[in-house]
């Protein structure tokens, strides 16, 4: 990443969570809602972190809420939303159900050598796009996929310039876990001690 490169954070939480059956980000995980999970962790991270919902419930945590401003596009349409509302460089992603993120991770994700590319964490071979570095300079590209309805978060990635980052030695396998419906929600806190 050049040095000078600015970075703002935006956490996704405009989703149908059809299978958790309530907004997830706000599902009380250990007793606070999802979200404040990430959150914590990008500004322990020191990161300027911002909220892409349509839920103004979102505004509870004092941070500046938008909502999408192409809805139903998915992750595609929250990530056009943060190029339109942010004048940094780059925009790290993030999705609103990974409490499991340590801040090392986003440090790492941070000290990348990004160059105008996207930088995207590799694990159990799979990229992950909801915990991604992405540059405004794609933002006219990203306006094309989506006029288009090529709406997969990974093709956008693999197909445009990009950083992968393996995984590393002391990386949890479990830390970008996404909790999708109760029951994973339930095991997650019933191994907090192990995973966290
Ligand atoms: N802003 C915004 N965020 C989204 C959108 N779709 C998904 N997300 C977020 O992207 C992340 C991953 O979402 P998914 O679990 O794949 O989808 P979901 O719609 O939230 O949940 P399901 O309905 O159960 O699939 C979560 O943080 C969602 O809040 C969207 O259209 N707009």
């Amino acid at each position: 990443m050049k040095e000078n490169n600015t970075i703002e954070a935006f956490v996704l939480a405009g989703g149908k969570s059809t299978r958790m059956g309530t907004d997830k980000g706000l599902a009380l995980l250990r007793g606070k809602p999802m979200i404040s999970y990430i959150l914590a962790t990008l500004q322990k991270a020191e990161l300027p972190v911002r909220i892409v919902a349509n839920n103004n419930a979102y505004e509870v945590f004092g941070l500046k809420v938008y909502p999408d401003m192409v809805p139903g596009k998915g992750p595609m349409g929250g990530l056009f939303t943060a190029f339109e509302h942010t004048t940094a460089d780059m925009v790290l992603l993030a999705g609103c159900d990974m409490p499991l993120i340590p801040v090392e991770m986003v440090e790492r994700l941070l000290s990348d050598t990004g160059h105008d590319k996207i930088v995207a964490p590799v694990l159990l071979g799979q990229v992950n796009p909801l915990f991604a570095l992405y540059p405004r300079s794609l933002k006219q590209k990203l306006e094309e996929y989506i006029a288009s309805g090529r709406l997969k978060m990974t093709d956008f990635i693999l197909e445009n310039k990009h950083v992968l980052l393996p995984p590393v030695a002391e990386e949890k396998p479990w830390c970008f876990q996404n909790i999708n419906d109760l029951s994973q929600l339930r095991e997650v806190e019933e191994k907090w001690g192990d995973l966290s």
